[in-house]
């Protein structure tokens, strides 16, 4: 299967739907929305418990929502910010193109290629079950790692480009896990906006 498709790809894994939209924005307005998001987002670094370990988060966050619903993951609590014209529109563009209803965005910016997001699951109990997840993705290209917990040979990587829509659906977030790994490449900063509903 060729993940690299410059048309919409849809995969059909077991327990798992993934579809990757690479120009979902042009390259120019994909370029504004970075400049913006880098500018006015509220980045905040935070320190996060991982097997009983502080660490300080590899990668800034802000949160985002139409309501006031806190998001809790890896021990750690945000409040959310309200959503901004420029997340509304694109949170009705995404849900235009996924048929589905999003309530939160959670921005990470990974600032170099030592900033990352290891293995891991969307599955909050918030977020009810089977949760589709809607991930854009502004500036520098990086690898996206998918891996099934218990079928080995289930494991894919994608590259996700500037202006990028990535969707993950079906039994995604129990099955499988996912991360941005840490890249020795010469990378810029990379903006992803990830739409949840809580
Ligand atoms: O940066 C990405 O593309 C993935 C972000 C992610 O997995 C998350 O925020 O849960
Ligand atoms: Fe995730």
């Amino acid at each position: 299967m060729d993940l690299f498709s410059a048309e919409k790809t849809l995969l059909h894994l077991p327990n798992a739907e993934v579809i990757y939209i690479p120009n979902f924005y042009d390259a120019r307005t994909a370029d504004a929305y970075f400049d913006h998001f880098k500018a006015n987002s509220p980045w905040q670094q935070d320190d996060i418990k991982i097997f009983g370990k502080i660490y300080a988060q590899p990668r800034l966050t802000a949160l985002y929502a139409i309501n006031t619903t806190p998001y809790s993951y890896s021990n750690l609590t945000l409040i959310p910010n309200k959503m901004s014209d420029e997340l509304l529109q694109i949170k009705n563009d995404v849900e235009d193109i996924s048929a589905h209803h999003f309530t939160t965005v959670l921005l990470n910016r990974y600032r170099d290629g030592s900033d990352s997001n290891g293995w891991h699951a969307d599955n909050e109990k918030i977020l009810g079950i089977n949760p589709v997840i809607a991930s854009l993705s502004f500036g520098a290209t990086r690898a996206f790692h998918f891996k099934h917990r218990t079928i080995k040979k289930e494991q894919y990587k994608l590259h996700l480009d500037h202006g990028s829509l990535l969707i993950m659906k079906g039994e995604m977030q129990h099955f499988w896990l996912h991360q941005i790994p840490k890249t020795k490449k010469v990378v810029k900063e990379r903006i992803n906006l990830t739409f949840r509903s809580l």
